[in-house]
This record gives structure tokens, C-alpha cells and sequence, in this order.
């Protein structure tokens, strides 16, 4: 692994590091913001996941989470949003391939070969920093968070591993990927025809089907009322419904004004890290 920028931030340090995945074939970039209670203390580690056209950057950048971080004494991990390089397929459209890997693992070609984002956000990443970060990180104290198609991978991430997310967070995230244009243009390519696989990513079917939802992680979802994709791509309606259907803790902000940016996300920002800190005990 190596290192390859950093800024000190709120007395703790933005950092970004570039590895070989096994997992996804190719050299995987991901940023870390270390805050700086972990000088002292191993701090608990919350994952954002980022959304198309995304790499690492965009939330580190602009999200503007460090400085809650900072206060509360949380790690942020921020993956890129695909495998990357000149053998990675690709299609020239913004919502499939490079940028928009669904935090899926692809059993068709020719992505499967690299497209493995589901298993590299789920276990090698995470292996990852508990090996190189032993002192510093608490990888037994993880959250998880996301936007748009990273609120989708987040939710889907957190529902499939219910006993490792102290909670769950997302903004205008793609709810029921299996109904609507952006799951049914990427899941028969990444994962074939047969839509019983396409259930295993779909937050809205796996909530619906969770047989003890006192089990599940709280969730909490922000939407903006002015987002262009929330009618055709998003449908926080379809998660409320799973969530009423089940008894499941889902909350869904819907705010006035919003739209899909990042100036949405970075207004409601530090009401989600606050959310996430809560449930990891900081
Ligand atoms: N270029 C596209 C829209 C792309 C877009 O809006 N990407 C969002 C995530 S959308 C769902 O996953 C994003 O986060 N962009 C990066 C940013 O820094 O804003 C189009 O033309 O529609």
C-alpha cells in the first residue's frame, strides 16, 4: 500500500493511498481521514460510499465531513466507486463501468473480472485497515453511509451485514434498484438476466424480507424534494413501505429546496455523522 497525498484537517489528517485489490484485479485508490483523537485511541471507523461518476475525491472534497469527524472521533473511509485502468471494461456512458461499479460482484463478462466491489467494500478493504492501521482504527466499531448509487450500496451493504453496521445512513439513495432505469440498465450486464440475483442489491426487497427487523441497523435517509432523479430513480416510498412492513427503524427526511448535489449532501452532513457517531458510541 502507498501513500500518495495528505492534508493535516481539523487536527487530524486527509489522506489518500492507492493498493493492489486482489479482489478486483487492478490498483484500487481510497481516501482516510484519521482524526486526531486516534493519536491517543483507537477510533471507530464509518465508510462512505460515493456515487456515479465518483472517484475517491469528490466527498473529500466536498462533502465537508471533517471537521465533525474531527469533534466526534471517527475515521472516515471513503473507496473509489470502481475497479480502474486500461483493462478494466468500460462502457462510454456515465452509469455503467468505470465510475459506476453498483457495489455489485459482476458474474458476467466482461466485468466480472474486476467488477467485485461488493466483496472488496465487505471484506478486503476493511482487512485492509485492520492490518495497516491496527493502532489507530477500531474495525470493530463500523457505520456506514453513502450517496445516490453509494446510498444504494450502503443500504444494501449494511442489510446484508446486519451484525457488523452500528447504523446506516444515506442521501437519495436508489432505493429499489430492481424497478427502476439505473438497476435495469446495470444489473443484467453486471449480473445476467435472471432477476432473483438482481434481489441480492435491492435495499427495498432485502428490508421487506428481513425476518427480525429488531435486529436490523437503524437507518436514516435524506431526500431532497428538488432532486431531477428522485421520481424515476430513487423511491424512498418503496423503503418506507419495507420499513412499515417489517417494524424496521427507517427514518426518511424529505427537504424542501434539495436537490441531488453536493451542496445537499454537504447541509446534512454533520446531522448524519452525528447519527452514525451516536450508534458507535462516540
Ligand atoms: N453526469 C450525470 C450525473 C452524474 C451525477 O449526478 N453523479 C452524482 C451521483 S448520481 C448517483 O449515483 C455525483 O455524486 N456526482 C459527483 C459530484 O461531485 O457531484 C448526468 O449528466 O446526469
Amino acid at each position: 500500500m502507498e501513500k500518495i497525498d495528505e492534508h493535516k484537517a481539523f487536527g487530524g489528517w486527509q489522506r489518500r493511498y492507492t493498493h493492489a485489490s486482489k479482489v478486483c484485479n487492478c490498483d484500487m485508490t481510497f481516501a482516510l481521514y484519521v482524526p486526531p483523537q486516534a493519536d491517543t485511541q483507537r477510533v471507530p471507523v464509518v465508510y462512505w460510499l460515493s456515487g456515479l461518476t465518483c472517484t475517491d475525491e469528490n466527498f473529500v472534497n466536498k462533502a465537508g465531513a471533517q471537521r465533525v469527524a474531527a469533534e466526534l472521533g471517527v475515521a472516515v473511509v471513503a473507496p473509489d466507486t470502481s475497479p480502474r485502468g486500461d483493462d478494466v471494461a468500460d462502457e462510454d456512458v456515465f452509469d455503467m463501468g468505470k465510475g459506476a461499479g453498483f457495489y455489485v460482484n459482476a458474474t458476467q463478462a466482461p466485468w466480472a473480472s474486476h467488477y467485485q466491489m461488493y466483496d472488496y467494500v465487505v471484506s478486503e478493504l476493511p482487512a485492509l485497515l485492520a492490518d495497516e492501521f491496527n493502532t489507530t482504527l477500531d474495525l470493530s466499531r463500523e457505520a456506514i453511509f453513502g450517496h445516490s448509487m453509494g446510498g444504494h450500496g450502503a443500504l444494501v451493504i449494511g442489510l446484508r451485514n446486519i451484525d457488523r453496521f452500528a447504523a446506516i445512513s444515506a442521501f437519495s439513495p436508489i432505493c429499489a434498484p430492481t424497478e427502476v432505469p439505473w438497476g435495469h440498465k446495470a444489473f443484467p450486464k453486471y449480473l445476467g438476466d435472471d432477476r432473483q440475483a438482481w434481489l441480492a442489491y435491492d435495499a427495498t426487497h432485502l428490508l421487506s424480507n428481513a425476518d427480525n427487523a429488531e435486529a436490523l441497523p437503524p437507518i436514516r435517509v435524506e431526500q431532497g424534494l428538488a432532486d431531477n432523479f428522485l421520481d424515476e430513480q430513487l423511491h424512498p416510498h418503496r423503503l418506507e413501505e419495507a420499513a412499515e412492513q417489517v417494524g424496521a427503524d427507517v427514518e426518511v427526511n424529505r427537504r424542501e429546496g434539495y436537490d441531488h448535489s453536493y451542496f445537499f449532501i454537504a447541509s446534512f452532513m454533520e446531522d448524519h455523522l452525528r447519527f452514525l457517531g451516536r450508534h458507535l458510541g462516540v
